[in-house]
Formats: C-alpha cells, sequence, structure tokens
C-alpha cells in the first residue's frame, strides 16, 4: 500500500492491540496498514486486499475484539506462504469493512474445479481435499468438484461446459490434463465462432472464459511453474495465487496439420528426439513416474540419432516495431540449406528472456524459439530443452522472435520396411510429442502458430533476476 494519496483512499483509521501494544490500523481503499507509531514506518504491517485470506475471531482468547488476521506472505522468489496476526480491541465496524473489502478484492467467489484422481501418484484427490479445499474454505470460496473418470474426460468438460456461471476453473493435475481442458474449451469456443478453424490463415478466437488455475498433481508439472513466476516452490503458492485472483493471458501454440487443426498447446511441441523419448515412455507407462527417467537414460546413453530431412520456414516479429515479419506475404523466411538434415525441433510457447542481466520464461510473451539439432549430442540437446537454452552453438540451430514454423519432413525410410527397426522408424516419422503425450499425424508435416494472450489464467508475472 503507497502512502501517497493514501489519505484520500482511508476509510477507516482506529487504535487496536497488537501482542498489548497499542498500534493504528487503517483501513483504505487499497489494503490495510498496521503500525505502532506513525514515526516508525519499519514497524508497519502493509497488505493489499487480495492478499488479505480472512479476519476471524481468535480460538485462543475470549477477549471480545480479539481476532485473527491470515494474510499471505510474498517472498522473493514469488513463492506466497500463509501468516497470522492477532489484534485485540478491534471494532466491530473495522471488521465488517474488512470483511467487505476482502468480498470486493477481485477473488474468484465460485471455481469449478476438474480433478484427475490417478495423474502423478494418483494422490489428486488428496491433494484437493487436504490442500487447496480448507484455503479455499478460508477465503470463502465455493467450489463444485468434478473428478475426471476416464481419458479424454476433461476434454470433454472443456468443449461441452458453460462456465459462465464461474469465476475461475481449476485444473488439479498435470501438464496433460490442462492439454486436455484446453483443447475442448478452444474447440468450444471456435465452434461458437463459427469461424473456420481448420485453417491456419484464420485466427483463432481468444478464450473468453473464467481464468484457469492449475494445481499441480501429476508427473510432470511444468505449465504451472511458468505461470507461478518461475521459481515455481510448492503447491501452495500456485493455490494462494488462484486465491489471489490475478490473471493474465498467457499464450499457447495451434498445431495443424492435413489442412486441419491438430491440437493446442500450452507447453511444448516436439518432432523428433523428444517425440521419440516419449513415444517409448508411453510403452514403458507399468514404470509409473520412472518411465521418464529410464526412456531418457536409455535414448542417450544406448540409442542412436534417428535422423530425417526436414524443410524448415518460418515467420518472425520484429520485437522493435512489434511487426511480424512477411506476415503478409505467401513466401516464409526458409533455413538455408532449405533441407536440414536433423534429428530434433522443438519449441514452447514462451518468450525466453536471456540477457546479461536477467533470464526468465515469460508465459505471456509475444514471441518464441525454435531449436533445430542437426549435429550436437543428444544430452546437450536435452540440456538446452531442461535449460530454456536460445544460443545457437555448433550443430544446434536456434531460431528467436519466431511466431510460427512449418515442418515438411521428407520421408528418409523406404515405404516397405525391410526390417523392425525400419518399421518403427517409418511410425516414429509420424509422430509428435504435444505436451508431454505422443501423438501420431497423418503426414509428417505440421505447422505451428503462436496464439498469443490466448488464454486468461491465475498466476504472477516471472520472477525478473
Ligand atoms: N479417471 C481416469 N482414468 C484414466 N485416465 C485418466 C483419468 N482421468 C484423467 N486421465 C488421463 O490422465 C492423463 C494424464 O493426466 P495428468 O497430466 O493429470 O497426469 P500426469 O501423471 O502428469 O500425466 P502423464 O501420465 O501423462 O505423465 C491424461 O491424459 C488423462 O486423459
Amino acid at each position: 500500500m503507497e502512502t501517497n494519496g493514501q489519505e484520500e483512499d482511508t476509510i477507516l483509521t482506529e487504535t487496536v492491540h497488537i501482542k498489548t501494544k497499542q498500534n493504528v490500523l487503517t483501513l483504505t481503499l487499497k489494503g490495510l496498514q498496521v503500525f505502532q507509531s506513525k514515526d516508525d514506518e519499519t514497524s508497519a504491517t502493509t497488505l493489499k486486499w487480495p492478499d488479505v485470506l480472512c479476519i476471524q475471531p481468535s480460538q485462543t482468547s475470549s477477549e471480545t475484539g480479539c481476532y485473527v488476521l491470515q494474510y499471505i506472505h510474498h517472498e522473493a522468489n514469488t513463492s506466497l506462504q500463509i501468516k497470522t496476526l492477532q489484534i485485540q480491541r478491534i471494532s466491530e465496524q473495522c471488521v465488517s469493512l474488512m470483511n467487505q473489502q476482502i468480498a470486493d478484492s477481485g477473488r474468484p467467489k465460485k471455481l469449478f474445479v476438474v480433478i484427475n484422481p490417478i495423474g502423478g501418484a494418483g494422490k489428486g484427490l488428496q491433494i484437493y481435499h487436504e490442500e487447496a479445499e480448507p484455503l479455499f474454505k478460508l477465503a470463502g470460496i465455493d467450489a463444485t468438484i468434478v473428478v475426471t473418470e476416464k481419458s479424454k474426460h476433461a476434454l470433454l468438460i472443456g468443449e461441452n461446459t458453460d462456465f459462465s456461471q464461474y469465476d475461475g476453473i481449476v485444473v488439479v493435475g498435470g501438464d496433460g490434463l490442462y492439454q486436455e481442458l484446453l483443447q475442448g474449451l478452444t474447440l468450444q469456443e471456435q465452434k461458437k465462432s463459427g469461424i473456420n478453424y481448420d485453417s491456419p490463415d484464420t485466427d483463432l478466437v481468444k478464450l473468453s472464459i473464467p481464468p484457469i488455475g492449475i494445481i499441480p498433481a501429476g508427473t510432470g508439472n511444468a505449465t504451472v511453474r511458468f505461470y507461478n513466476g518461475g521459481f515455481f516452490t510448492g503447491r501452495r503458492t500456485a493455490i494462494l495465487n488462484i486465491i489471489r485472483g490475478e490473471q493474465y493471458r498467457a499464450s499457447v501454440f495451434a498445431v495443424y496439420s492435413n489442412s486441419k487443426f491438430f491440437s493446442v498447446s500450452h507447453l511444448q511441441v516436439t518432432y523428433g528426439l523428444f517425440a521419440d523419448i516419449m513415444k517409448r515412455a508411453e510403452e514403458l507407462r507399468w514404470m509409473k513416474k520412472f518411465r521418464y527417467f529410464y526412456s531418457i537414460l536409455g535414448q542417450i546413453l544406448f540409442s542412436r540419432k534417428r535422423y530425417f530431412d526436414a524443410e524448415v520456414y518460418y515467420r518472425t516479429l520484429d520485437v522493435n516495431s512489434g511487426v511480424v515479419a512477411e506476415a503478409n506475404s505467401s513466401d516464409w523466411i526458409s533455413l538455408k540449406p532449405a533441407i536440414q538434415h536433423c534429428y530434433s525441433i522443438y519449441a514452447m510457447p514462451f518468450e525466453l528472456v536471456d540477457t546479461v542481466n536477467t533470464k526468465y520464461v515469460n508465459p505471456f510473451g509475444q514471441h518464441c524459439h525454435l531449436v533445430i539439432s542437426t549435429g550436437c549430442s543428444q544430452l546437450s540437446s536435452l540440456l538446452s530443452l531442461v535449460s530454456q537454452n536460445k544460443t545457437s552453438k555448433p550443430g544446434m540451430e536456434v531460431l528467436t522472435n519466431i511466431t510460427e514454423f512449418k515442418i515438411k519432413v521428407a520421408r528418409e525410410n523406404s515405404a516397405s520396411p525391410v526390417s523392425d527397426r525400419e518399421a518403427r522408424d517409418i511410425d516414429l516419422e509420424k509422430g509428435i510429442q504435444i505436451d508431454g503425450e505422443f501423438l501420431k499425424l497423418e503426414t509428417p508435416e505440421f505447422l505451428v502458430r503462436l496464439q498469443t494472450s490466448f488464454v486468461p489464467v491465475f498466476g504472477c508475472k516471472p520472477a525478473v533476476t
């Protein structure tokens, strides 16, 4: 709460006691402040209304006017914690005004919650009931819960539910569950609008839905980290950001193939190496969460690179003018040489800020980067994905400021395989990995278009280091 202009914003000022010492409590339109003495600003606790969880009568003191204030504390690295403040001798009028301001702070009042009971360690329900529900109750939030009963259930929920009576949609699961819901929501919005959403030349209609919050309960929980400042330090931060109600519009990819809208992607689109790893992980599903570790290790240590020839075309944003280069031209920019002999292509719908002074991943950005591994080691390609590298190096081309790209894979293998390995390679040639799932294309070519400000999400801006 700023002191500038505070006088005009002030709703009420009164004297209260904290730890038996006299304090001044001031309520303003923006928040509240408690301080021992006007001359000692350092002793002040200053809170904005979205950070005030609740004020309730103390359970440990029978004294009238003794209340416990619970509030959200912001740590230096964007993680959030709950703190309490016991206040004595506070008036009923002040408590009632505080409750009014908390209710008007913009936090959601009604949430629609989708829980995956089998994601990750199978603890989605437990996580929700033990960690999220008590905090939602404390914050006066009502929740309607739907537990998914089968694969793709979240897609049907997204496609067929009218969310207009809710202030937020919450996903309790991993990246896969969020992708399914997003896919359903995207289809619902496009169908409602009547556009030809199969054409990549038609802009998708941005989602006009209540913001989505993710409570991580899957094996892969990457996107929630980026939506919550990039330094994800626990589920509690994600839950508290939903309660705070701060929202942004995140970018996603729209993926097209064979002249059809194929999928929406909130995390990553990969072709080649990482799609192959994901395919192997699916075959090892019985190993539960260890399947990723095992399939990555198996590929890096024991498997050869599966090379393919690809034509790569792209469009970029002129970051200084904000204009998409070549946007009105039918010509795409092509890599030189036009055909890349490579083994991995990937992109994430995030803007990477990586300068001498700062490095962070921004999911609310305007462009992304595309990485093509040609001659570098598989480990190097993997590390670049994990570390969000955006610098080209020998055997790895990184294209920056990308807004869309098009990949056409030339068939490396003969149509009639002579060995099991060749048969597997042909199978893999049509594979693409989207947000952790291995999917099959009809033909090995696809177009990916960044859709900026596409989906409203609860969260906070990236932590700038
Ligand atoms: N009741 C259910 N029975 C079977 N599958 C389900 C059920 N509910 C959701 N799913 C499926 O679970 C998959 C994974 O969900 P989620 O992303 O929450 O967890 P995860 O453990 O990170 O995922 P993954 O297993 O892909 O690593 C989704 O593809 C979804 O279709």
